[in-house]
C-alpha cells in the first residue's frame, strides 16, 4: 500500500481529487466506485470546483456506489442517493443514467444484490474505487466479522456504526439498522483503490488497517493485499503510524 501523509483534511481532499481527476483525464470513460460519509465531501467539492473551471469532464464517466441504507427512498435526505446528488452528481456534467447507488427499497434483497453485483461486473469493475473507513475499520458497510464478505449483501449495522452515523440523523432511533453494501471481494476487484481518512478518531482504524494483521475483524486490513491501493490520510489519522 502506498501511503500519502497530508497536513490536514483540505490537503487530503485536494490530493484525493487530483488522483480522481488524473484517472478521468487518462481514461475519460472511467468507471468510478464512489463512497459516502463526511470524509469524501471535500474531495467531491474539489472535483466540482475543477469541473466548473473546465478542468475535469464527467460526460463519459460511470459510477457505482458502495452502499445504501435499507428502507430509505432515494429522495430521503439521509439516503446515500440524496447524498451523491447533492454532494456531486447535481453539480457536474455526469449523465445520471450512468450513476448507480444500491436501491434501499429493493423488495427482494437477495435477487437485488445479485443483480447489483452483475452490473458492477459487467461494467468491468471500477477503475478507481474511492473508500472511506469506519472507526471500527469497516469499508462500505462491511462490518468486523469472522469472515470477509464476498458480493453485495444486506448488512446488520453494528451499534458503533449506528452511533457514529447518528450525527447525521435527527436521533439515533432514526438510523436504519440495515444497509446494502458491496462486499469486500467486489471492492477488491477494483483496479485501483483510493482509501482516504481524516481525523484522530480514525487513527486506530488506520493503524490496524495498514499495520495490523489482515483479518476480517478489521475489514480494511484486506487492502494490504491489493496490488494497487493508495491511502491518502492526514497527520491526525496517521498519528498512530510511525512516519517513514
Ligand atoms: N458506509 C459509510 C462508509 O462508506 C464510510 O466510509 C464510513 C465512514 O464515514 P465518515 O467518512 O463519515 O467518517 O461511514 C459509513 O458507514
Amino acid at each position: 500500500m502506498r501511503v500519502v501523509r497530508t497536513t490536514d483534511y483540505n490537503d487530503m481532499s485536494r490530493k484525493a481529487a487530483n488522483v480522481i481527476s488524473a484517472q478521468t483525464i487518462l481514461k475519460p470513460d472511467t468507471v468510478l466506485g464512489l463512497a459516502t460519509g463526511s470524509t469524501p465531501i471535500g474531495t467531491y467539492r474539489q472535483l466540482i470546483d475543477w469541473y466548473k473551471k473546465g478542468d475535469i469532464d464527467f460526460s463519459q464517466v460511470s459510477t457505482y456506489n458502495l452502499d445504501e441504507y435499507r428502507g430509505l427512498a432515494p429522495e430521503d435526505p439521509n439516503s446515500y442517493h440524496y447524498f451523491m446528488r447533492t454532494n456531486l452528481f447535481d453539480h457536474v456534467n455526469i449523465d445520471l443514467a450512468n450513476t448507480h447507488v444500491p436501491d434501499g427499497l429493493a423488495a427482494d434483497p437477495e435477487a437485488y444484490c445479485a443483480s447489483y453485483d452483475a452490473m458492477v461486473r459487467d461494467a468491468g469493475y471500477p477503475d478507481l474505487q474511492l473508500l472511506g473507513i469506519g472507526r471500527n475499520g469497516h469499508i462500505g458497510f462491511n462490518e468486523p466479522d469472522d469472515a470477509f464478505s464476498k458480493g453485495t449483501h444486506l448488512v446488520d449495522l453494528t451499534e458503533s456504526t449506528i452511533e457514529a452515523n447518528s450525527r447525521l440523523f435527527d436521533s439515533v432511533d432514526d438510523v436504519p439498522r440495515q444497509a446494502f453494501s458491496m462486499g469486500v471481494q467486489t471492492i477488491m476487484y477494483a483496479h485501483t483503490i483510493l482509501l482516504i481518512a481524516s481525523g484522530e478518531e480514525k487513527a486506530e482504524a488506520v493503524r490496524d488497517a495498514i499495520l495490523g494483521p489482515v483479518t476480517p475483524h478489521c475489514p480494511a486490513s484486506i487492502l494490504q493485499l491489493h496490488a494497487n491501493c493508495i491511502l491518502i490520510a492526514d497527520a491526525a489519522a496517521l498519528s498512530l503510524c510511525p512516519a517513514e
